[in-house]
């Protein structure tokens, strides 16, 4: 369960008196997330999701992401929205954190998606990639290749207790990825963490895309490459080309990818597939024994990294090179 940060009751029917929520009938920590603190609240009002924000989070950063769920919501995207407090702000703090209320979203995250639900997401990241031109906050992506040598510097000494030669195959990988990551790509606001569990569906309909705390200036391809690793790779490790194509037609269907792009994508995907093994890694070895969190396993992302490096063309992934845009 990610509650990293506890709440009184009191402290929180007090917090609560900065919003037009009516008044508390129940709260409870959510047992999913690895991030932030959540909290599924219960008011006369209605269901409400109440964040605070974590480690990863800079307090800095919250206006880009509670902004951009706004201006995605302008433009017919459905996401939550922050709701503002009496006094207009967004945020507020409770137990010490940066905290935000924000509306509860109707559906449930896919445990098993298939391959219609891959198209489904591929649409949904295109579209949020042409409804974020014109949100005019940019934020840098902290965890694009210029941070991964911060986290692996701070893993590295312990990573062959995970797993014995861990230590001289990543310090391979990021070299290589270090000096041949593209230097240009049509870029944009990206969501860049768009797991499974943070799709919504109703049914087999797509309800929402949720938790944008990654979300940042990037390039677009990035983010095809972030979901092509964690929508369309089996239990065992094993990709599927008939989720890659449908996520990837998804996409195409609203923003065709450029020539650029898909030569690029490969290297992307290993990238990718490193910046959450080295996150995982992190919290592998440094969560304190304590925390109320499920840590996820960054051994899962090493097999995704060996088989982008075996990749010669990105039709291996189940993209129609034929027909994309130079
Ligand atoms: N607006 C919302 N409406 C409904 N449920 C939500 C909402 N936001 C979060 N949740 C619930 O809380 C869970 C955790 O939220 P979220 O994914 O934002 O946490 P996180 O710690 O940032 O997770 P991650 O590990 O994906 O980064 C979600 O899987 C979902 O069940
Ligand atoms: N989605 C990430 C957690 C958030 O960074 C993972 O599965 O490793």
């Amino acid at each position: 369960m990610a509650v990293y940060t506890d709440i009184t009751e009191d402290d929180l029917s007090a917090f609560l008196e900065a919003y037009d929520v009516g008044q508390l009938t129940s709260y409870k920590g959510i047992a999913e997330g690895v991030e932030n603190s959540n909290f599924l609240l219960h008011t006369t009002k209605g269901a409400y999701i109440l964040t605070l924000y974590e480690k990863r989070v800079n307090a800095g950063d919250l206006p880009f992401f509670l902004g951009l769920m706004h201006h995605l919501t302008d433009r017919g995207l459905s996401c939550p929205l922050p709701l503002p407090r009496s006094d207009g702000e967004l945020l507020g703090e409770l137990s010490g954190r940066p905290a935000a209320m924000i509306s509860f979203l109707e559906g449930m995250w896919l445990r098993k998606p298939e391959a219609k639900h891959c198209r489904e997401v591929g649409r949904a990241l295109a579209e949020m990639h042409v409804a974020s031109q014109g949100f005019d906050l940019r934020r840098t992506n902290a965890l694009s290749v210029g941070g991964w040598r911060p986290l692996w510097v701070n893993s590295e000494a312990r990573a062959d207790e995970v797993q014995t030669g861990l230590k001289d195959e990543i310090s391979a990988e990021l070299a290589h990825l270090e000096s041949h990551w593209p230097k240009s790509l049509p870029d944009g606001v990206i969501h860049a963490d768009l797991f499974p569990d943070n799709v919504f569906f109703l049914g087999d309909q797509l309800s929402g895309l949720i938790d944008f705390y990654f979300a940042c200036n990037d390039y677009l391809a990035y983010d095809v490459a972030v979901c092509l690793n964690s929508w369309c790779f089996e239990k065992n490790g094993s990709y599927n080309i008939t989720k890659g194509m449908a996520l990837l037609s998804g996409y195409e269907s609203v923003r065709k990818l450029t020539a650029d792009e898909v030569e690029a994508l490969p290297l992307l995907c290993r990238g990718s597939a490193l910046r959450f093994f080295l996150t995982r890694l992190y919290d592998w070895l440094m969560t304190p024994a304590g925390a109320l969190v499920v840590k996820k396993d960054p051994l899962e992302y090493l097999t995704k990294i060996r088989f982008h490096r075996a990749i010669v063309s990105s039709a291996e992934y189940g993209l129609r090179i034929e027909e994309t845009s130079a």
